[in-house]
């Protein structure tokens, strides 16, 4: 059965956001993103994905119409009060923190509000495990690996309990088997909390697999948005990542891009 929760709609108008002399975002409108879905944010390296997530959570200068969360402006809200709303997880974490693991959760716990250590330990270990790296638990943040330190602020980000979680390239240093570990995870709790979880992903097969909603970003203006497989097409391809690409499905349905050849201009 799938759970009721209280309607999430996020809605992005008009926002542009200019950085040095760059202007990375100009006038960009989403459609309204809603809760239980896991949005793909695709696009070419330089597109705008990173400053579009970063403008979300008010961490860009930029500029909108509107960037709400149902009835709530977020324009206004100081970024403490914005980021308890809309989480957002950057693509590269601190490397030189010497706290463990459970400490570092703790410690993203705790800077929510006051909470009994009991109930904290308890949420850490539900965490770790729910994400299969309980035992990493007692191991030191400079020790883990990239892909392990990925792990640990994901970790630190759910345990906030966002509404709208912003996730920037989670999996871009997680070997396979974590690759889809983590999407499914992704996917049952956006579907078991009501969460809405945009996430940038440069992997289109992980996209179609797990996606309900593709937005491509080309030159910091909106190319395609709608059901992956109506976004992730041969044309979108070529004009988004000059490649000559085709879309099938393997014998077990799933879909899969194939690159043909580069189109050189
Ligand atoms: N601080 C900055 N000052 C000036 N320009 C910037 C700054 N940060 C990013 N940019 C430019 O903004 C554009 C978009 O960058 P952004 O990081 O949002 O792209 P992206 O789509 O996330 O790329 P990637 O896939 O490589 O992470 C790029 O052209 C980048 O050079």
């Amino acid at each position: 059965m799938v759970p009721i929760f209280p309607p999430v709609e996020l809605r992005i108008a008009d926002l542009s956001c200019t950085l040095g002399s760059n202007r990375v975002l100009h006038k960009l409108t989403l459609p309204s993103l809603q809760g239980s879905q896991l949005v793909a944010l695709l696009g070419r390296n330089g597109s705008g994905k990173s400053t579009l997530l970063r403008s979300i959570a008010g961490l860009a200068p930029a500029h909108a119409e509107t960037v709400a969360l149902n009835d709530l402006d977020l324009l206004p809200l100081a970024p403490q009060v914005r980021a308890e709303k809309v989480r957002y997880l950057p693509q590269s974490l601190p490397e030189f923190v010497h706290l463990t693991v459970i400490e570092a959760i703790l410690v993203a716990l705790k800077a929510r509000g006051p909470i009994g250590t009991p109930i904290a330990m308890q949420k850490v270990e539900a965490i770790l495990e729910d994400l299969d790296i309980s035992r990493l638990g007692s191991c030191y943040l400079d020790e883990l690996s990239g892909g392990q330190r990925q792990l640990v602020g994901l970790a630190q980000a759910l345990v906030h309990e966002p509404t709208v979680l912003l996730l920037d390239e989670p999996l871009a240093s997680l070997d396979l088997n974590y690759q889809h570990h983590v999407m499914q995870m992704l996917v049952e709790l956006a579907r078991t909390r009501g969460l809405l979880i945009v996430i940038v992903l440069h992997d289109l097969n992980i996209a179609l697999r797990y996606a309900n909603l593709a937005l491509l970003l080309h030159k910091g203006a909106l190319l395609a948005s709608g059901e992956p497989l109506a976004v992730i097409t041969p044309a979108h391809l070529a004009e988004a990542f000059l490649i000559q690409a085709r879309v099938e499905r393997c014998s077990l349905g799933h879909a899969n891009v194939f690159v043909d050849d580069l189109i050189h201009l």
